[in-house]
Protein backbone atom coordinates (compact mmCIF):
# COMPACT_ATOMS: atom_id res chain seq x y z
CA UNK A 1 0.00 0.00 0.00
CA UNK A 2 0.90 3.50 -0.86
CA UNK A 3 1.92 5.83 1.94
CA UNK A 4 -1.15 8.33 2.54
CA UNK A 5 -0.55 12.04 0.60
CA UNK A 6 -1.89 13.57 4.77
CA UNK A 7 -1.67 11.61 8.14
CA UNK A 8 -3.52 12.57 10.88
CA UNK A 9 -3.25 10.76 14.15
CA UNK A 10 -4.56 10.51 16.98
CA UNK A 11 -5.04 14.72 16.95
CA UNK A 12 -6.67 16.39 20.25
CA UNK A 13 -7.27 20.36 20.62
CA UNK A 14 -8.79 21.98 23.32
CA UNK A 15 -10.01 25.77 23.28
CA UNK A 16 -9.43 27.63 26.42
CA UNK A 17 -12.52 29.93 26.57
CA UNK A 18 -14.08 32.16 29.83
CA UNK A 19 -16.30 29.75 30.42
CA UNK A 20 -13.48 26.79 30.98
CA UNK A 21 -11.83 24.34 28.70
CA UNK A 22 -13.59 23.08 25.43
CA UNK A 23 -12.42 19.74 24.59
CA UNK A 24 -13.43 19.81 20.88
CA UNK A 25 -11.08 17.13 19.29
CA UNK A 26 -9.47 14.08 20.74
CA UNK A 27 -7.47 11.52 19.11
CA UNK A 28 -8.66 12.35 15.55
CA UNK A 29 -6.94 10.12 13.23
CA UNK A 30 -7.79 9.15 9.43
CA UNK A 31 -5.87 9.75 6.04
CA UNK A 32 -5.93 11.12 2.59
CA UNK A 33 -4.55 9.06 -0.25
CA UNK A 34 -3.31 10.92 -3.70
CA UNK A 35 -5.63 11.99 -5.58
CA UNK A 36 -8.40 10.50 -3.43
CA UNK A 37 -11.73 12.60 -2.40
CA UNK A 38 -12.51 11.74 1.18
CA UNK A 39 -15.87 13.93 2.93
CA UNK A 40 -15.54 14.59 6.45
CA UNK A 41 -19.32 14.13 7.71
CA UNK A 42 -20.77 14.89 10.93
CA UNK A 43 -23.84 17.84 12.24
CA UNK A 44 -22.66 21.23 13.35
CA UNK A 45 -20.16 21.18 16.25
CA UNK A 46 -18.73 18.04 15.11
CA UNK A 47 -15.28 19.11 14.88
CA UNK A 48 -15.12 19.24 11.07
CA UNK A 49 -13.66 22.87 10.19
CA UNK A 50 -11.34 22.39 13.53
CA UNK A 51 -9.84 19.37 11.90
CA UNK A 52 -9.57 21.32 8.68
CA UNK A 53 -7.65 24.74 10.51
CA UNK A 54 -5.80 21.97 12.40
CA UNK A 55 -4.11 20.73 9.50
CA UNK A 56 -4.03 24.01 7.81
CA UNK A 57 -2.07 26.11 10.99
CA UNK A 58 -4.73 28.46 10.78
CA UNK A 59 -6.36 27.77 14.19
CA UNK A 60 -7.93 30.69 16.65
CA UNK A 61 -5.56 31.56 19.30
CA UNK A 62 -7.48 30.10 21.71
CA UNK A 63 -6.76 26.84 20.55
CA UNK A 64 -4.08 24.19 21.80
CA UNK A 65 -3.26 21.35 20.10
CA UNK A 66 -2.57 18.82 23.31
CA UNK A 67 -1.24 15.82 20.55
CA UNK A 68 -1.24 14.56 18.02
CA UNK A 69 0.52 14.08 14.05
CA UNK A 70 -0.10 15.37 10.99
CA UNK A 71 2.00 14.17 8.54
CA UNK A 72 1.99 15.41 4.82
CA UNK A 73 3.77 13.36 2.53
CA UNK A 74 5.81 11.96 6.05
CA UNK A 75 6.49 15.32 7.50
CA UNK A 76 4.86 16.67 10.24
CA UNK A 77 3.98 20.04 9.70
CA UNK A 78 3.11 20.85 13.29
CA UNK A 79 6.76 20.09 13.98
CA UNK A 80 7.26 22.88 11.10
CA UNK A 81 8.16 26.32 11.79
CA UNK A 82 6.27 28.99 11.18
CA UNK A 83 8.09 30.34 7.72
CA UNK A 84 7.98 26.88 6.55
CA UNK A 85 4.14 26.10 7.70
CA UNK A 86 3.38 29.90 5.98
CA UNK A 87 5.59 28.54 1.97
CA UNK A 88 3.46 24.96 3.16
CA UNK A 89 -0.19 26.59 3.08
CA UNK A 90 -1.11 27.99 0.00
CA UNK A 91 1.38 25.75 -2.07
CA UNK A 92 1.12 22.14 -0.97
CA UNK A 93 -2.10 22.37 0.73
CA UNK A 94 -5.29 25.13 0.61
CA UNK A 95 -8.58 25.62 1.72
CA UNK A 96 -11.64 27.06 0.63
CA UNK A 97 -14.51 28.20 2.60
CA UNK A 98 -18.03 28.20 3.30
CA UNK A 99 -18.96 31.73 2.24
CA UNK A 100 -16.95 32.98 -0.78
CA UNK A 101 -18.19 36.13 -0.73
CA UNK A 102 -16.40 36.97 2.92
CA UNK A 103 -13.60 34.50 2.33
CA UNK A 104 -12.85 37.71 -0.70
CA UNK A 105 -11.32 40.84 0.19
CA UNK A 106 -14.06 43.25 -0.39
CA UNK A 107 -12.21 45.90 -1.68
CA UNK A 108 -9.61 44.29 -4.24
CA UNK A 109 -10.57 43.34 -7.49
CA UNK A 110 -10.37 39.64 -7.85
CA UNK A 111 -7.39 38.96 -10.36
CA UNK A 112 -5.06 40.80 -7.81
CA UNK A 113 -6.13 38.51 -5.32
CA UNK A 114 -4.99 35.64 -7.33
CA UNK A 115 -2.13 37.09 -8.13
CA UNK A 116 -0.87 37.76 -4.88
CA UNK A 117 -0.85 34.15 -4.34
CA UNK A 118 0.91 32.87 -7.25
CA UNK A 119 3.65 36.13 -6.56
CA UNK A 120 3.98 34.85 -2.90
CA UNK A 121 4.47 31.14 -4.10
CA UNK A 122 6.41 31.78 -7.28
CA UNK A 123 9.21 33.73 -8.43
CA UNK A 124 7.52 34.56 -11.41
CA UNK A 125 7.91 38.21 -12.82
CA UNK A 126 4.49 40.80 -12.38
CA UNK A 127 3.28 39.88 -16.28
CA UNK A 128 3.78 36.05 -15.89
CA UNK A 129 1.86 36.68 -12.67
CA UNK A 130 -0.82 37.95 -14.49
CA UNK A 131 -1.23 35.72 -17.44
CA UNK A 132 -0.55 32.79 -14.77
CA UNK A 133 -3.79 34.32 -12.60
CA UNK A 134 -6.14 34.77 -16.11
CA UNK A 135 -4.92 31.02 -16.40
CA UNK A 136 -6.32 30.48 -12.72
CA UNK A 137 -9.47 32.19 -13.93
CA UNK A 138 -9.56 30.08 -17.15
CA UNK A 139 -9.10 27.02 -15.02
CA UNK A 140 -12.30 27.51 -12.98
CA UNK A 141 -13.95 28.29 -16.21
CA UNK A 142 -14.86 31.33 -15.81
CA UNK A 143 -16.38 33.62 -18.69
CA UNK A 144 -14.13 36.53 -20.29
CA UNK A 145 -11.46 35.80 -17.61
CA UNK A 146 -9.49 39.12 -18.48
CA UNK A 147 -12.03 41.15 -18.43
CA UNK A 148 -13.10 39.26 -14.98
CA UNK A 149 -9.45 40.27 -13.45
CA UNK A 150 -10.96 44.03 -12.76
CA UNK A 151 -13.94 42.46 -11.06
CA UNK A 152 -14.55 42.56 -7.52
CA UNK A 153 -16.26 40.04 -5.33
CA UNK A 154 -19.77 42.43 -4.90
CA UNK A 155 -19.72 42.39 -8.77
CA UNK A 156 -19.91 38.61 -8.74
CA UNK A 157 -22.54 35.82 -8.00
CA UNK A 158 -22.00 33.83 -5.49
CA UNK A 159 -21.29 30.56 -7.48
CA UNK A 160 -18.52 33.26 -9.57
CA UNK A 161 -17.37 34.28 -6.01
CA UNK A 162 -16.83 30.44 -5.33
CA UNK A 163 -15.18 29.78 -8.41
CA UNK A 164 -12.53 32.66 -7.50
CA UNK A 165 -12.10 31.21 -4.38
CA UNK A 166 -11.26 27.54 -5.71
CA UNK A 167 -8.75 29.68 -8.33
CA UNK A 168 -7.25 31.12 -5.51
CA UNK A 169 -6.67 28.06 -3.52
CA UNK A 170 -5.40 25.81 -7.09
CA UNK A 171 -3.73 28.84 -8.02
CA UNK A 172 -0.02 27.31 -6.96
CA UNK A 173 -1.23 23.55 -8.03
CA UNK A 174 -1.33 22.38 -4.35
CA UNK A 175 -1.49 18.73 -3.70
CA UNK A 176 -4.31 18.95 -0.95
CA UNK A 177 -7.50 20.94 -1.39
CA UNK A 178 -9.67 20.85 1.62
CA UNK A 179 -12.91 22.52 0.54
CA UNK A 180 -15.02 23.38 3.67
CA UNK A 181 -18.66 23.01 3.35
CA UNK A 182 -18.22 25.09 -0.35
CA UNK A 183 -21.82 25.11 -1.45
CA UNK A 184 -23.55 26.11 1.45
CA UNK A 185 -25.51 28.74 0.39
CA UNK A 186 -25.57 28.51 -3.33
CA UNK A 187 -28.46 27.48 -5.35
CA UNK A 188 -29.01 23.63 -6.11
CA UNK A 189 -27.77 24.07 -9.64
CA UNK A 190 -24.57 26.06 -8.72
CA UNK A 191 -24.21 23.66 -6.07
CA UNK A 192 -23.70 21.09 -8.31
CA UNK A 193 -21.88 22.88 -10.88
CA UNK A 194 -19.16 24.03 -8.11
CA UNK A 195 -18.67 20.12 -6.87
CA UNK A 196 -18.49 18.89 -10.62
CA UNK A 197 -15.28 21.70 -11.20
CA UNK A 198 -13.73 20.46 -7.99
CA UNK A 199 -13.89 16.46 -8.62
CA UNK A 200 -12.73 17.53 -13.01
CA UNK A 201 -9.97 19.05 -11.20
CA UNK A 202 -8.71 17.12 -8.66
CA UNK A 203 -9.15 14.36 -11.52
CA UNK A 204 -7.05 16.27 -14.32
CA UNK A 205 -4.58 17.30 -11.52
CA UNK A 206 -4.39 13.78 -9.18
CA UNK A 207 -4.93 16.02 -6.51
CA UNK A 208 -6.63 15.26 -3.00
CA UNK A 209 -9.51 16.74 -1.71
CA UNK A 210 -11.15 16.52 2.13
CA UNK A 211 -14.87 17.59 1.33
CA UNK A 212 -16.16 18.82 4.70
CA UNK A 213 -19.81 18.83 4.79
CA UNK A 214 -23.04 17.64 6.83
CA UNK A 215 -24.51 16.51 3.25
CA UNK A 216 -24.25 12.85 3.35
CA UNK A 217 -26.12 13.15 0.15
CA UNK A 218 -23.38 15.36 -1.77
CA UNK A 219 -20.39 12.97 -0.06
CA UNK A 220 -22.17 10.05 -1.30
CA UNK A 221 -22.50 11.54 -4.49
CA UNK A 222 -18.43 12.57 -5.04
CA UNK A 223 -16.43 10.89 -2.40
CA UNK A 224 -14.66 8.20 -2.72
CA UNK A 225 -14.32 7.29 1.00
CA UNK A 226 -16.35 9.26 4.33
CA UNK A 227 -14.46 10.05 7.99
CA UNK A 228 -17.60 10.34 10.31
CA UNK A 229 -17.31 12.49 13.03
CA UNK A 230 -19.29 13.36 15.93
CA UNK A 231 -18.54 15.34 18.99
CA UNK A 232 -14.72 15.62 18.15
CA UNK A 233 -14.45 11.98 17.94
CA UNK A 234 -13.93 9.84 14.49
CA UNK A 235 -16.64 7.38 14.97
CA UNK A 236 -16.11 5.63 11.59
CA UNK A 237 -14.10 5.69 8.69
CA UNK A 238 -15.05 3.47 5.18
CA UNK A 239 -15.47 3.67 1.45
CA UNK A 240 -18.39 5.47 0.69
CA UNK A 241 -20.28 2.55 -0.54
CA UNK A 242 -19.73 0.40 2.80
CA UNK A 243 -20.62 3.28 4.35
CA UNK A 244 -24.34 3.78 2.63
CA UNK A 245 -24.63 0.24 2.61
CA UNK A 246 -23.08 -1.16 5.50
CA UNK A 247 -22.34 0.93 7.87
CA UNK A 248 -21.93 -0.34 11.48
CA UNK A 249 -21.82 2.67 13.92
CA UNK A 250 -25.25 3.83 14.94
CA UNK A 251 -24.59 7.30 14.50
CA UNK A 252 -23.58 6.87 10.70
CA UNK A 253 -26.73 4.62 10.35
CA UNK A 254 -28.46 7.76 12.15
CA UNK A 255 -27.67 10.12 9.66
CA UNK A 256 -28.20 7.64 7.06
CA UNK A 257 -32.13 7.90 7.93
CA UNK A 258 -31.61 11.62 8.10
CA UNK A 259 -31.00 11.68 4.31
CA UNK A 260 -34.36 11.86 2.19
CA UNK A 261 -32.78 10.65 -1.19
CA UNK A 262 -30.69 7.99 0.89
CA UNK A 263 -34.08 5.94 2.81
CA UNK A 264 -35.77 3.68 0.05
CA UNK A 265 -39.32 4.65 1.86
CA UNK A 266 -40.29 8.21 2.80
CA UNK A 267 -41.70 6.89 6.18
CA UNK A 268 -38.33 5.80 7.22
CA UNK A 269 -36.92 9.21 7.32
CA UNK A 270 -35.80 10.30 10.94
CA UNK A 271 -34.15 13.48 12.13
CA UNK A 272 -31.55 13.12 14.37
CA UNK A 273 -32.70 12.94 18.18
CA UNK A 274 -30.71 14.64 20.74
CA UNK A 275 -27.95 17.38 21.06
CA UNK A 276 -24.23 16.77 21.24
CA UNK A 277 -22.87 16.18 24.46
CA UNK A 278 -21.01 19.91 25.85
CA UNK A 279 -17.64 19.73 25.05
CA UNK A 280 -16.96 21.46 27.76
CA UNK A 281 -17.60 18.90 30.58
CA UNK A 282 -14.68 17.17 32.69
CA UNK A 283 -16.61 13.95 32.56
CA UNK A 284 -17.35 13.05 29.06
CA UNK A 285 -17.97 9.87 28.49
CA UNK A 286 -15.29 7.54 26.70
CA UNK A 287 -18.50 7.17 23.37
CA UNK A 288 -19.24 11.06 23.09
CA UNK A 289 -22.58 9.11 20.93
CA UNK A 290 -23.91 7.43 24.16
CA UNK A 291 -26.28 9.35 25.67
CA UNK A 292 -28.17 9.62 22.19
CA UNK A 293 -27.65 5.62 21.24
CA UNK A 294 -30.10 3.23 21.90
CA UNK A 295 -27.62 -0.03 21.47
CA UNK A 296 -25.53 1.74 24.90
CA UNK A 297 -24.60 -1.21 26.94
CA UNK A 298 -22.58 -1.01 30.40
CA UNK A 299 -19.42 -1.82 28.50
CA UNK A 300 -19.64 2.01 26.67
CA UNK A 301 -18.95 4.02 29.69
CA UNK A 302 -15.94 1.36 30.77
CA UNK A 303 -12.33 2.58 29.71
CA UNK A 304 -10.81 4.94 26.17
CA UNK A 305 -12.53 3.67 23.30
CA UNK A 306 -10.10 2.94 20.09
CA UNK A 307 -11.29 2.11 16.58
CA UNK A 308 -11.14 -1.04 15.57
CA UNK A 309 -11.27 -2.72 12.34
CA UNK A 310 -15.02 -3.66 10.08
CA UNK A 311 -13.44 -4.74 7.14
CA UNK A 312 -11.54 -4.03 4.09
CA UNK A 313 -10.65 -0.33 4.69
CA UNK A 314 -13.16 -0.04 7.60
CA UNK A 315 -13.05 1.24 11.05
CA UNK A 316 -15.55 1.99 13.81
CA UNK A 317 -15.31 3.15 17.60
CA UNK A 318 -17.72 1.56 19.02
CA UNK A 319 -18.47 -1.39 21.71
CA UNK A 320 -22.13 -2.15 20.20
CA UNK A 321 -21.87 -1.87 16.46
CA UNK A 322 -24.62 -2.61 14.30
N1 LIG B 1 -12.61 29.71 18.86
C1 LIG B 1 -13.31 28.79 19.54
N2 LIG B 1 -13.44 28.86 20.88
C2 LIG B 1 -14.15 27.93 21.56
N3 LIG B 1 -14.76 26.87 20.99
C3 LIG B 1 -14.66 26.76 19.66
C4 LIG B 1 -13.94 27.69 18.85
N4 LIG B 1 -14.03 27.31 17.56
C5 LIG B 1 -14.77 26.18 17.56
N5 LIG B 1 -15.15 25.85 18.80
C6 LIG B 1 -15.98 24.71 19.21
O1 LIG B 1 -15.48 23.56 18.57
C7 LIG B 1 -16.56 22.67 18.28
C8 LIG B 1 -16.41 22.22 16.85
O2 LIG B 1 -16.60 23.33 15.97
P1 LIG B 1 -16.43 23.20 14.39
O3 LIG B 1 -16.64 24.56 13.83
O4 LIG B 1 -15.17 22.50 14.06
O5 LIG B 1 -17.65 22.27 14.03
P2 LIG B 1 -18.15 21.86 12.58
O6 LIG B 1 -18.35 20.38 12.64
O7 LIG B 1 -17.23 22.36 11.55
O8 LIG B 1 -19.55 22.58 12.53
P3 LIG B 1 -20.21 23.48 11.36
O9 LIG B 1 -20.75 22.49 10.39
O10 LIG B 1 -21.26 24.23 12.08
O11 LIG B 1 -19.13 24.36 10.80
C9 LIG B 1 -17.83 23.40 18.58
O12 LIG B 1 -18.31 22.95 19.84
C10 LIG B 1 -17.40 24.84 18.67
O13 LIG B 1 -18.21 25.54 19.58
Amino acid sequence: MTAPLLSVQNLTVDFTTRSGMVHVLEDVSFNIGAGEIIGIIGESGSGKSVTAYTVMGILDPAARIRSGRIAFEGTDVLQMDRRARDNWRGKEASIIFQNPRTALNPIRAVGDQIADVIARHTPARAAEVREQAIAALKQVRIPDPVRRMAAFPFELSGGLCQRIGIAIALACAPKLLIADEPTTGLDVTTQAVIMDLIRALASERGMSVALITHDLALASEYCDRIVIMHAGHVVETARTTDIITRSRHPYTARLLRSVPSLVDQIDELQAIEGLLPDLRRADLPPCRFAERCDRRLPACDAGKLEAAPAGTGHTVACRNPL
